[in-house]
């Protein structure tokens, strides 16, 4: 059996900023995975969500393949992305809808199951992606204060988040995953790509981060993610509290300073539902090392990228792979 990370409690609601900023960096340095409380998210909002979620996936699937992705946005069935092309060939069991930024204002439309058969399901949606995305920024203008950086470097005018590209996923994982004679992970070994992730559980167990031993000590693999052996610990669920981990962007951002994380999820057998939202700066924002994160010592190790054709590529890579 797998060991739990002890992973850092991040309270979003206290009045030392200053001290709370500092537990976050030393979270993202070590870890690259924390636990948000506090965040102001209303419990009964979130059981909605959960509750419309479930309704959603349990239609037939001839129903839920009316809204099949448009772009990035709409429904992804079973076995249609694989984040880990290297340990499984067929693709992941879960099944997702995908809801972006809810202004139209770069042609990525959003598709909404009809009303007669879902009648609250959009506004929840909405209501949940507005104040979702608002607990994003203000943990964005703490991860500022953590770099060093004044708290409204991301969110100022052409700070990246001031028009931020949010991205809020459904996950499904179905309980009984059939018979394979390969392993069928729930999402198989990846990081997410951009700045930050919200991640909202429903309490069965199955996801994972990754360990790698370097002689006693155990480090979360950053600029190490290619390394073996991997040494998976589970990531428990906490009532009440988001698990945020960092996606690659940020970790380019702040030139490995801050890491992102290999996790996934393991099936148990239960069925399992979560909420992410994914955080990222506009589409054309160029993300090039944070003006803190770099001296003559340490020059930026990546080359600037587009936000928007960075994450691009990262979803077609997945999504071709299966
Ligand atoms: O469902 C989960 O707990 C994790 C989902 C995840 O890692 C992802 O969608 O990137
Ligand atoms: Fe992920």
């Amino acid at each position: 059996m797998a060991e739990s990370l002890s992973l850092p409690l991040i309270d979003l609601s206290s009045s030392d900023r200053i001290s709370t900023a500092t537990c976050i960096r030393q979270a993202c340095m070590d870890y690259g995975f924390f636990y948000l409380i506090n965040h102001g998210l209303d419990d009964q909002l979130l059981e909605n969500v959960f509750d419309e979620s479930k309704k959603f996936f349990s239609l037939p699937l001839e129903e839920k393949m009316k809204l099949a992705l448009k772009g990035d946005l709409g429904f992804s069935p079973l076995y249609a992305e694989n984040l880990d092309p290297s340990t499984t060939r067929k693709g992941d069991s879960k099944e997702s809808f995908h809801i972006g930024r809810l202004e139209d204002n770069e042609g990525h439309i959003n598709q909404w199951p009809s009303e007669d058969l879902l009648p609250s399901w959009r506004f929840v949606m909405e209501k949940y992606y507005k104040q979702v995305l608002s607990t994003g920024k203000k943990l964005s203008s703490l991860i500022a204060l953590a770099l060093n950086l004044d708290e409204d470097f991301f969110e100022k005018e052409g700070g990246g988040l001031n028009r931020p590209l949010g991205v809020l996923r459904l996950l499904h994982y179905p309980g009984d995953m059939g018979v394979s004679d390969e392993i069928v992970y729930g999402a198989s070994a990846h990081s997410d790509y951009g700045m930050i992730t919200l991640l909202a559980t429903d309490g069965v167990p199955g996801l994972q981060a990754s360990n790698i031993s370097f002689g006693s000590t155990l480090h979360l693999v950053c600029r190490e993610k290619l390394k073996q052996p991997r040494i998976w610990e589970d990531v428990n669920h906490v009532k009440g509290a988001f698990i945020v981990n960092l996606g690659d962007m940020m970790e380019r951002w702040s030139n490995c300073l801050f890491r992102s994380t290999l996790h996934r999820v393991m099936p148990t057998g239960k069925e399992r539902y979560s909420i992410a939202l994914f955080l990222d700066p506009n589409e054309d924002y160029i993300v090039e090392c944070l003006p803190s994160c770099y001296s003559e010592s340490c020059p930026p190790r990546f080359p600037p990228i587009r936000s928007g054709d960075y994450i691009r590529d990262r979803i077609a890579a997945a999504y071709s792979a299966s």
